[in-house]
C-alpha cells in the first residue's frame, strides 16, 4: 500500500538545565525544563534508515546544558534564541528548530540559599480522643536550594561505590515537615506555623553540612529550641540530586564547568527521613496514626 511520511520533528525533551552564577558569594540561580525539536528535511532518517542528516537528540541536549554556560541565562526567551540558532547552524538539514523553556522561580533565602516558588503546602492532622488531643502541624513540597556550603564525603565505600567524594555541591531538596505540639492549649496556630517555617528556612540557609541527614537534624534541633510547644518533628526529604554536567568531552576551548551548570534529576532521588524529638516529650498515642510518608 503506497504512504507517505507526514509531519515529523526530533530533538530532546525536558533537559533538567539548573545554571549558578557564583562569580560573587551572592550566587543567583535559573531553573530550566528545556525541549528542542528539530524539523526540517528528515524524511531518509525515517524512510531508508540513513541518519546522516540527524543531529542526535544527546548532542542537542548538551548543546542546550553548553549554551547555560556560554551563552547563560539572562531570560529564558534570550537563552531560548540563542540554543535555537545554535541548533539551527549546526543541522543544515533543519528548517526550524524550536526550544520550549518552562521556567521555576526561586525566592532568595539566603546569599547561596533559594526556596521555590509557590509550592508548598500547610498541613494539619488532628486526632482528639477521651483521654487527649493530639495536633501535628506541618508543611509539605517546601523546595529549597543550596548553591554551596554543602558537601558528601568520607562515605563508607565498597565495590559498588561510584560516587565521587565532594566538598562542593548543590543540596536541594522538596522537604515534607511535620511536627506535633505538646499541648493544644493556648495555642496561636497562625504564628507558631509561620515561627517554625521561618526557623526550617533560617537554618537550612545558614548552615554548612555534610551531608542532608545533618541538615535534617539541624533543623529539627533549631525548631525545638525555638518553639518550646513543640513535642517532636518529623523529616521526609528526598535529596533531589543535581549532577555537574561534565563539559570535558567537549570539543570547545576554555569550556569549563566551576560549579554552574547542573542537571536536576528526578529519579532515583537519595530519602533521608529523620525524628528529633524532645527528651522530656509526652507521649504520641496514635497522634501520627496513618500519617504517610515517614520512618
Ligand atoms: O546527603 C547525602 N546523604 C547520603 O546518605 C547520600 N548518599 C549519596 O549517594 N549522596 C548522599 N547525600
Amino acid at each position: 500500500m503506497a504512504h507517505t511520511l507526514g509531519a515529523n520533528q526530533y530533538g530532546k525533551a525536558e533537559c533538567r538545565v539548573v545554571r549558578v552564577v557564583r562569580d560573587t558569594p551572592r550566587h543567583e540561580i535559573r531553573d530550566l525544563n528545556v525541549s528542542t525539536s528539530l524539523r526540517g528535511d528528515f524524511a531518509a532518517a525515517h524512510v531508508t534508515g540513513d541518519q546522516t542528516a540527524v543531529l542526535p537528540t544527546d548532542t542537542q541536549k548538551n548543546t542546550a546544558f553548553a549554551y547555560a554556560k556560554l551563552h547563560g541565562v539572562g531570560s529564558p526567551e534570550d537563552y531560548a534564541l540563542a540554543l535555537g540558532a545554535r541548533l539551527l547552524e549546526a543541522c543544515p538539514a533543519a528548517e526550524t528548530a524550536q526550544v520550549r523553556v518552562e521556567e521555576y522561580g526561586w525566592d532568595r533565602i539566603g546569599d547561596h540559599s533559594f526556596v521555590r516558588r509557590g509550592g508548598s503546602v500547610r498541613t494539619a492532622v488532628v486526632t482528639v480522643g477521651h483521654d487527649g488531643t493530639h495536633v501535628v502541624s506541618g508543611i509539605t513540597d517546601l523546595v529549597l536550594l543550596n548553591s554551596t556550603d554543602s558537601e558528601f564525603k568520607g562515605f563508607l565505600k565498597d565495590e559498588f561505590t561510584t560516587l565521587p567524594e565532594t566538598d562542593d555541591r548543590v543540596l536541594a531538596t522538596s522537604l515534607v515537615a511535620r511536627w506535633r505540639h505538646a499541648s493544644v492549649d493556648g495555642v496561636d496556630w497562625n504564628a507558631s506555623h509561620e515561627a517554625v517555617t521561618a526557623t526550617l528556612l533560617r537554618t537550612f540557609a545558614g548552615t554548612y553540612t555534610r551531608a542532608l541527614q545533618e541538615m535534617l537534624y539541624a533543623m529539627g534541633s533549631a525548631v525545638l529550641d525555638a518553639q518550646p510547644g513543640l513535642a517532636e518533628i518529623r523529616f521526609s526529604a528526598p535529596n533531589v540530586h543535581h549532577f555537574l554536567v561534565d563539559f570535558s568531552d567537549f570539543q570547545v576551548d576554555g569550556l569549563s564547568n566551576d560549579g554552574e551548570v547542573f542537571v536536576a534529576a528526578d529519579r532515583p532521588y537519595g530519602l533521608i527521613e529523620a525524628q528529633v524529638t524532645r527528651d522530656d516529650a509526652p507521649p504520641a498515642d496514635d497522634a501520627w496514626l496513618a500519617v504517610p510518608g515517614f520512618c
